[in-house]
């Protein structure tokens, strides 16, 4: 057991456990991540942010974080669960507040790797931090079994995986006290659910069951999974989603997604949790 420097921070209301370790050298298991999140016995998050220099990682990186190679700052998230994940980007952007409250970065554009590659980010003049969140894949239609009966959506790729629902009944109906049920021919690897209700004109109302972590309170990969969802394909658009904890906002184009909003840091400390 060694004590060891931590940050908490969120990302409306998506709540990490951040972990400086510059030089690459903590073993971090399921179980440290576990004991982290957890919200009575533990600092609480729903998943945590491994702060470490890209070229530490040299070959672990997978093909698909190549890019991440470009970035000083590698953010290696986990959920709740302990399992890792491709993609977080209410994450990213605390990760990138995180990077500016240390002064590890002093700029305002910079690049975050990811499992996904390389992010960019860009802070905006009310603070907020907007994501490029990179290619948003449509991948087909599939369904999940909820405690309100099955629900229909769109299987959509950020990096990591989604099915984004539109619903006729208000989100905040909703039970989400069940994980979601999921065909696992769609979702070998598991996903993250949305369901969403339109409310005003370039407005969506959402909430989400993550994979690994439950229901949380905000999702920016799931935001943007749902702002494509509600987007025909091929045309652009920008969405507010609001969220239990908030609200981002998405840009969709040809280029790709763009989620901006707001990322705090709320404490610093020392725990000997791992
Ligand atoms: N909360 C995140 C997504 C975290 C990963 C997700 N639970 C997964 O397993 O894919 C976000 O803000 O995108």
């Amino acid at each position: 057991m060694v004590d060891m420097r931590f940050a908490k921070g969120h990302g409306t209301e998506n709540d990490f456990v951040i972990l400086p370790d510059p030089d690459g050298e903590l073993e971090l298991t399921k179980e440290d991540v576990r004991s982290l999140c957890d919200r009575r016995a533990g600092i609480g998050g729903d998943g945590v942010l491994r702060v470490v220099r890209t070229r530490v990682l040299g070959e672990t990186l997978a093909p698909a974080a190549r890019t991440a190679e470009r970035a000083e700052w590698f953010m290696d998230y986990r959920n709740a669960d302990g399992s890792i994940a491709e993609m977080c980007g209410n994450g990213v952007r605390v990760f990138a507040r995180y990077l500016l409250h240390v002064g590890l970065v002093d700029s305002d554009r910079f690049e975050i790797g990811t499992r996904d590659g390389a992010k960019g980010v860009t802070v905006e003049a009310n603070g907020d931090i907007t994501i490029d969140m990179g290619r948003v894949e449509r991948q087909g239609v599939s369904s999940a079994g909820l405690a309100r009966g099955v629900v229909h959506g769109a299987q959509i790729s950020v990096g990591n995986p989604h099915l984004a629902c539109e619903i006729d009944e208000p989100v905040a109906d909703l039970d989400l006290s069940r994980p979601p049920e999921l065909d696992a021919d769609d979702f070998p690897e598991g996903a993250n659910v949305e369901l969403y209700n339109r409310v005003a004109p370039g407005v969506l109302d959402m909430r989400v069951y993550e994979r690994g972590s439950g229901e949380t309170r905000s999702c920016g990969t799931g935001i943007v999974a749902t702002a494509a969802a509600a987007t025909p394909e091929g045309q652009s658009a920008t969405w507010r989603v609001r969220v239990l904890g908030g609200e981002c906002t998405v840009e969709l184009d040809a280029s790709g997604a763009r989620l901006s909003g707001p990322a705090a840091i709320v404490a610093e400390g020392e725990t000997s949790l791992i």
